[in-house]
């Protein structure tokens, strides 16, 4: 009854094993009944079998009717253990298993002892744009905070405030000219190449990218061909790790403890030297995003009030944010347009259109998104079928409970709305696995349903995602370059079939690579 209430961390837990250990042992020794090595046997036992009980009693508890969340159905083993979805999440099949459960179990589906999933469009406003972050998202094994790891909603705000304003109007104009010429060296270099991996030329691209506008330059991968320092890899393993302690967050102090070195400390070493020349940058012409984040935390004695570890943090988070984001987004654009030759074809022409002056005149911004709607729409659509961040984002049903469409959630309940499951139901979208971008423009669409509130690629409410116009800026941008000055052809070794089926949901999405055959467009 009391680790019900009050949810016990894991090494005052184990403290208080160890003191009910010493104090039986104390005691047997005390009273002379046994030598030492039949003490120690006899309260190993006793221990275990305390163990053994309160994890019967837990499991028993966790089944019972008398648990709160009783009346939701759910796999048994998932009302028992969060341990169920941290291995779904470890081999990459949670995306798949939280659309199977929904078709089985219907919208309401008990994923954890204390977990929902919530696959109601409606359920997106009454979780989003009120409820608190869950214990989850302190599962990121980090010494300092990043912006993502608040759950305190007014420190969050607090924090964010710069964050917008590195994505003001202003500075994405200013970031588009960077861009586009990242996006013109992509294209030079992928020119007459085949069997090329385009997912990772893509993520090579966006490291340069965010090199440039969040630190001004220093990391020049599409330079060296490769990811010298190999942080891709370590990123998709943070991805991975931070998904799976984010159903079981207890381990983190565990995992705090093993020494942080191979890629992870030189990605750190890499962070904390940025803050340290943004620290020198004043808020001018030549401001990068971090830049602005520290000197937009200054206080009263213009010291800025993050701490080093925080803004390393922070610029980690700049990292980790945008580069698979937004190169997976592209990779299912691509692996969508370049398969239907109406598409494609309808795309170059409206990309034609809209920059008749070709190259020079493509520094796209988000002012030129007007111009191209059609592409708009298949950007959407890609976004829609292939979320990049496609697992539900846990928030707490907070101290009192809350009702969410007419249910009350008994207090201390992490709940969701699985993006991935949401955006690919057919009651929110008709033909809902079809790449089908005539349904973004209204004078086109004749599938119905279509309903926009199930549309969460960058999540909802305060914490949505804050580089959402810098993402879509970039995708366009590269799109806009890629589709206009190269022949992209899908590699005769690519089985669609296979590579749509390698797609695998650990935090960030994982799959084969995407191999195609680039010419110049004559
Ligand atoms: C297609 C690309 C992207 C997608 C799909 C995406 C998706 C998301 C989602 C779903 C969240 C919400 C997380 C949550 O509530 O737990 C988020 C948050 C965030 N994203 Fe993105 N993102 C993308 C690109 C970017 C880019 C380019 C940046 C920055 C350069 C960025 C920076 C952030 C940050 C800092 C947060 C945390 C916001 C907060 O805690 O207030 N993202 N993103």
């Amino acid at each position: 009854l009391w680790f019900r209430k009050h949810e016990p961390h894991i090494f005052t837990f184990l403290a208080v094993c160890l003191v009910i250990a010493c104090v039986h042992a104390a005691h047997h020794i005390a009273l002379a009944e046994a030598g030492f090595a039949r003490v120690m046997t006899f309260v190993s036992c006793q221990l275990t079998i305390y163990l053994v009980f309160l994890s019967l009693l837990t499991l028993e508890y966790r089944l019972s009717s008398r648990h709160p969340l009783a009346r939701f159905p759910g796999p048994a083993m998932a009302k028992v253990s969060k341990w169920y979805m941290a291995y779904h999440v470890l081999v990459g099949t949670r995306h798949a298993i939280l659309q199977r459960l929904h078709a089985q179990f219907g919208p309401w589906v008990r994923i954890g002892p204390n977990e929902l999933s919530i696959n109601d469009a409606d359920a997106v406003k009454p979780i989003y744009l009120n409820l608190p972050r869950a214990a989850s998202y302190k599962a990121v094994p980090a010494r300092d905070q990043t912006l993502i790891m608040i759950v305190d909603r007014q420190q969050h705000t607090q924090r964010r405030k710069p964050w917008t304003r590195a994505f003001s109007s202003k500075m994405l104009a200013k970031y588009a000219v960077a861009a586009s010429n990242r996006a013109r060296q992509l294209a030079a270099i992928l020119q007459g190449r085949s069997l090329i991996d385009l997912n990772h030329w893509l993520a090579l691209c966006l490291m340069d990218i965010i090199g440039d506008l969040g630190f001004s330059g220093g990391i020049e991968a599409l330079a060296a061909g490769e990811d010298r320092a190999d942080w891709m890899n370590m990123l998709n393993l943070g991805a991975l790790v931070v998904g799976v302690l984010g159903q079981v967050p207890w381990l983190t102090d565990f995992v705090l403890l093993f020494p942080q070195n191979g890629p992870l400390e030189t990605f750190h070493k890499f962070a904390r030297d940025k803050v340290e020349s943004a620290r020198a940058k004043a808020l001018s012409e030549d401001a990068n995003i971090l830049s602005i984040i520290l000197n937009d935390n200054v206080n009263a004695s213009s010291q800025s009030s993050l701490s080093t570890g925080e803004a390393a943090a922070d610029a980690s988070l700049l990292m980790a944010s945008s580069i698979e984001t937004t190169s997976q987004a592209l990779t299912t654009l691509f692996r969508y347009v370049l398969t239907d030759d109406s598409i494609l074809g309808r795309l170059r022409a409206e990309i034609a259109a809209a920059f008749p002056d070709g190259d020079e005149d493509i520094n796209v911004t988000y002012r030129d998104a007007h111009k191209t709607v059609f592409l708009n729409a298949c950007i959407q659509e890609a976004l829609r079928i292939m979320p990049p961040a496609p697992a539900g984002l846990p928030r707490s049903s907070g101290a009192h409970g809350v009702t969410i469409i007419g249910e009350f959630i008994p207090p201390e309940t992490t709940v969701h709305v699985p993006t991935f499951t949401l955006q690919r139901t057919a009651a929110n979208f008709a033909e809902p696995d079809r790449f089908i971008p005539t349904r973004w423009l209204p004078s086109e669409r004749n599938s119905t349903p279509h309903n926009e509130l199930a549309y969460i690629p960058f999540g909802a409410g305060f914490g949505a995602c804050v580089g959402r116009q810098l993402a879509l800026q970039n995708i366009r941008i590269l799109a806009i370059h890629l589709l206009s000055k190269l022949d992209i052809k899908l590699s005769t070794g690519l089985s669609l079939n296979n590579f749509d089926a390698s797609h695998k949901d650990r935090g960030l999405w994982t799959h084969d690579k995407f191999l195609v055959d680039v010419e110049k467009r004559l």
